[in-house]
């Protein structure tokens, strides 16, 4: 029965479901419950045979929270301000809302829910902990939850302890963070390395890489990325990292790709080449930007992973999750694990002792790059202290901006000279530099400056700031003959996986002209790959972006549109990850009550994981 669900899911429901009444209607009426959500709920209600109203609503609501990133369903804590489809806020407090006993006793006792039993096969729904789930995630997590405890229970990998000991000398002779870090995930064979931007996770990753091959010179190592942008950031990255001679030897010509290429998909399947049945033939896989890895992709992932290989998961767990459901990452970051005291042992013996590791995380504190003003701002909004964040924006430095009157609403809002010279200016450079056909310069141009927005519509959203920034660039007379639709300087994102060509979803490039007419430039780790435009598909231009698209990227400069204070994509983790997009500077476009409302509303993304793994 759970194979109809992706099905409906993918139909990009009408807002309205005609045929719903009672509870599903008003819910629907109000904007909560998508058209989608409705007809899901009535059709498990129709094949399991269950016509409780209340039963159908959650089910229904637990679809609607996977659009919404949750895994699964807290019936006792459902938040009851929602963004409706179209990015309005409502108020949905004066609907009827079943009180959570009855409705979870219901729930436990409908024919369409199973509880945490193996046995309960053919139940749509699952109620575990309180949670509800669809059975589909709720086997996910349960797999995830196995393979990690399997892994846990497994005896370590053998390591030459004296051999190890001497490389962290050689390579983190002080005793800190990245050395533990590093010993940390030679030393079991799932590890999870944890950090905001700057704290040297590349830096500990390249370490690694170089002491595991100097135990073992044979090892396959395997490197991978969410999206396609941030593995070619990785291999980059991976390449600038200063390590002696013979340690640079060691990792040399290491290659980065998607999740999805190193699974290898299969043409009209959302299975891959490589699943519980064929390994993946590496000794070591190490994931970058694992906070975008949602549970479905993980869950593959790690059947995929043999069980005697090293599985590094990297990543920042305080930035926004995945698009899709799940938050893995900050999830591992957070569940309670059991102690190693034979791990805290060993760490000892390799002269990298410290409080006791938990569950193989460890966290990188210490910020590396940036200085002044984006690291205060974004540590303040980390760790919740808004008063600290409005001083930092407030400091007048010339790396943190803050334009608090502009009245977005206005077509032409006062006060964003700059911010409009800054577009205009940056895509002038790109523009120049597409038409001499260079693609590594018009890449760089490319992202030097950045215009996020929370929202993908309405007076904040990605829609209406892009087509300000068409007219702002038409306006000041643009270098490039806009006739054209691949006009060189276009700035592209890609909107759908193209694996033949290697160019996945969230991808950005730009055109460049070349004397075999445009071609559509992407950064890869070495040079750019350049596609004819007639081979793609799935492509937009890209005037503004929304933040959870730049995941993943960094740029020079970036500018962020808030929403106002009451809406609730405004979250502490969409802050944190809009301010650390940027190297050099950013500038928020928004009010103080909109930047305290994000810092005082960390996202609840509801997981078994974290309460148990
Ligand atoms: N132990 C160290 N000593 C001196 N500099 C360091 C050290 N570790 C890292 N750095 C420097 O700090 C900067 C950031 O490091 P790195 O790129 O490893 O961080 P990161 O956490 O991977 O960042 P991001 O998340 O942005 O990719 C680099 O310039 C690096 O050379």
């Amino acid at each position: 029965m759970t194979a109809v669900i992706p099905e409906l899911l993918a139909e990009d429901g009408v807002r309205f479901a005609t045929r719903a009444t009672g509870l599903l209607a008003a819910f629907n009426e109000r904007g909560v419950l998508a058209a989608t959500d409705v007809h899901v709920a009535r059709r498990l209600g129709r094949l399991g045979g269950e016509a409780d109203e209340q039963v159908l609503l959650a089910a229904a609501l637990v679809v609607r929270a996977l659009r919404s990133g949750s895994v699964c369903l807290d019936l006792a804590a459902i938040d009851r301000t929602v963004l409706a489809e179209g990015d309005e806020v409502v108020d949905t407090s004066d609907l009827p809302w079943p009180d959570p006993a009855p409705w979870l006793a219901a729930c436990a006792a409908s024919p369409l829910v199973g509880g945490d039993d193996e046995a309960a096969t053919g139940r749509p729904l699952r109620l575990v902990d309180g949670l509800l789930y669809l059975d589909r995630y709720w086997r996910q997590e349960q797999q995830v939850r196995a393979t990690l405890a399997r892994r846990a229970a497994a005896p370590p990998p053998a390591v030459d302890a004296d051999r190890l000991r001497a490389a962290l000398d050689r390579l983190f002779p002080v005793l800190d963070g990245q050395r533990r870090a590093t010993a940390v995930c030679t030393l079991r064979w799932t590890s999870v390395l944890a950090g905001g931007p700057g704290t040297g996770k590349t830096t500990t990753v390249a370490t690694l890489l170089a002491v595991l091959r100097d135990q073992d010179p044979s090892l396959r190592i395997a490197l991978a990325a969410p999206t396609g942008k941030a593995a070619a950031r990785m291999q980059e990255a991976l390449a600038e990292v200063d390590l002696p001679p013979a340690d640079r030897a060691r990792i040399a010509g290491l290659q980065a790709s998607t999740i999805h290429r190193l699974l290898g998909p299969i043409r009209g399947s959302s299975r891959f080449r490589h699943d519980r049945h064929r390994h993946l033939p590496f000794d070591v896989v190490v994931v970058d930007e694992t906070s975008m890895v949602s549970l479905t992709l993980m869950a593959r992932l790690l059947e995929a992973v043999r069980p005697d290989a090293r599985l590094v998961l990297v990543g920042d767990p305080d930035q926004l999750a995945s698009v899709e459901a799940g938050a893995v990452l900050g999830d591992l970051v957070a569940a309670p694990a059991d102690p190693e005291p034979e791990l805290d042992r060993a760490l000892e013996q390799v002269g990298a002792p410290g409080s006791p590791v938990r569950g193989g995380v460890t966290v990188l504190d210490r910020t590396w790059r940036f200085h002044g003003t984006i690291a205060r701002l974004a540590a303040a909004i980390r760790s919740g202290d808004a008063d600290d964040a409005v001083a930092a924006l407030r400091a007048g430095e010339h790396d943190v901006v803050f334009v608090e009157d502009a009245d977005l609403t206005a077509r032409d809002p006062g006060g964003l000279r700059e911010l409009r010279d800054e577009v205009v200016g940056s895509a002038a450079e790109t523009e120049l530099a597409a038409l001499d056909g260079d693609a590594p310069l018009a890449l760089a141009r490319l992202d030097e400056h950045r215009l996020l927005c929370a929202h993908r519509r309405g007076p904040w959203g990605v829609s209406r700031w892009a087509s300000d920034v068409e007219r702002w660039l038409v306006e000041s007379g643009p270098v490039a003959d806009r006739d054209e639709e691949w006009y060189p300087g276009r700035p592209l994102l890609v909107t759908a996986n193209d694996h033949d060509r290697g160019i996945y979803n969230g991808d950005t490039g730009v055109v460049i002209g070349t004397p075999r007419g445009p071609r559509a430039a992407f950064a890869r780790g070495g040079a750019p790959v350049e596609i004819a435009p007639s081979l793609l598909d799935g492509i937009a231009t890209v005037h503004a972006m929304t933040v959870h698209r730049a995941q993943g990227s960094q740029f020079a400069r970036v500018s962020v549109i808030l929403p106002p204070a009451e809406s609730p994509l405004l979250t502490r983790e969409l802050l944190y990850t809009a301010v650390t997009r940027a190297r050099v500077r950013v500038r928020l476009v928004g009010t103080e009550e909109a930047v305290r409302a994000a810092i005082a509303r960390p996202i609840g993304r509801a997981s078994g994981l974290r309460r148990r793994f």
